[in-house]
């Protein structure tokens, strides 16, 4: 059992937002969502469930949402960023004024994996410019092989809580922590968040492969090689390539690119099947994060020059609506050369 009870805002009523505001109110935390919507806050206090997000789990009774920020906010420890990365900045612009009110000091945490298109940068690199340090006790992230779905069964799931400020990574530790949820600290914030984001990207590939027929061979070949390009960014933005061994790097790329669960690999199988990449995202009713981070990385793999080819081939399919078989034998095609550049 948790030893910690502390108040925390869990920003964000969609599927993972749910799953980690129930378990941290089974942890024994006064726990308040922020939905986005009315209706959806109305639901969570009066059904304790999220039929469109997570049908059919029954949440935690003690578990409270609300509209309002301020209300979710106000004198919490913890706040937990669990939207998608195009609305992060904006969730942050209209906490900062909140915090300032009222002088409260929580810990930032962020569970979003992505890159902010036109920015590029991460999730922690958006809240650390829009909230400044003094308004803040630490920006902490959390990631790792973890669905909603397995996570909201107790399915045994483990994260890496990743900040720079080791003390509020260890806080964090605590806070989620109990019998199935297991978190480990890592110091490496750009490596965590990198391979966060990027693997949705070869997520969306693995899908493509799955709807086209592939067999096991081929996936292989693409998480390996699509782990080896992340690192190859990673590590030019500053990461430690070790990490991308972690929890954040191949282990969410394996869950996100072998998972039905997986948002990012549905949409790509979705593709291999022919379905046109609209339609797909409008019938999801969910966040695809790759989409947009597949164009962040191509444009920064391109200004910082580093080879990404699975990264380009995708965005080539998503954004330039060439063939993914003709896609796939141009990458084939490509000159022959060592298997790792020292
Ligand atoms: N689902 C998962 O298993 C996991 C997801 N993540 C990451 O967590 C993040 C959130 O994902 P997930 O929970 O799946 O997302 P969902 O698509 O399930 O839910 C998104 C949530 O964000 C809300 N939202 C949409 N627009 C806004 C806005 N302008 N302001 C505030 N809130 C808004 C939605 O509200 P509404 O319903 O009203 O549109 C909804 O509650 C993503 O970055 C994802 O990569 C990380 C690990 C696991
Ligand atoms: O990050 C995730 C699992 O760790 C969720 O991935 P999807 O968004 O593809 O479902």
């Amino acid at each position: 059992m948790n030893i910690l009870s502390e108040k925390i805002a869990v920003l964000g009523a969609g599927s993972w937002g749910t799953v980690l505001a129930n378990l941290l109110t089974d942890n024994g935390h006064d726990v308040t969502v922020w939905a986005y919507l009315d209706k959806d806050a109305h639901e969570l206090n009066d059904q304790h469930t999220n039929e469109h997000y997570l049908p059919g789990f029954k949440l935690n009774e003690r578990l409270k949402a609300t509209s309002n920020l301020k209300d979710a906010t106000d004198g919490a420890n913890l706040i937990l960023f669990v939207v998608p990365t195009n609305v992060v900045r904006g969730v942050a612009e209209q906490l900062l004024p909140l915090l300032k009110e009222s002088g409260n000091k929580p810990v930032l945490v962020s569970a979003a994996k992505g890159l902010e298109v036109g920015t590029y940068d991460r999730i922690s690199e958006i809240l650390a410019s829009v909230i400044p340090a003094e308004n803040h006790s630490g920006i902490v992230v959390i990631s790792g092989p973890s669905h909603a779905e397995d996570t909201s069964t107790k399915d045994i799931t483990t994260l890496t809580a990743a900040s720079t400020n080791l003390e509020a990574a260890q806080y964090v530790q605590k806070v989620f922590m109990n019998s199935y949820f297991r978190l480990y600290t890592n110091q490496d914030v750009v490596g965590v968040e990198m391979g966060a984001a990027l693997k949705n990207v070869i997520a969306i590939g693995a899908g493509a492969l799955h709807g086209l027929g592939y067999g096991d061979n081929t996936k292989a070949a693409l998480i390996t090689r699509g782990l080896a390009e992340i690192t190859r960014l990673g590590v030019t933005m500053g990461a430690d390539p070790l990490t991308f061994s972690g929890l954040s790097g191949v282990g969410d790329l394996i869950v996100t690119a072998t998972s039905v669960h997986s948002r990012n690999w549905r949409c790509g199988n979705a593709l291999g099947h022919g379905e046109a990449l609209q339609d797909i995202l409008d019938n999801m009713g969910q966040v695809v994060e790759g989409v947009s981070t597949a164009k962040v990385a191509h444009e920064l793999a391109q200004k910082k020059g580093v080879e990404m080819p699975i990264t380009d081939a995708i965005y080539g399919v998503l954004y330039e609506n060439k063939p993914i078989r003709e896609t796939i034998v141009s990458l084939m095609e490509r000159d022959s050369k060592p298997e790792f550049d020292y």
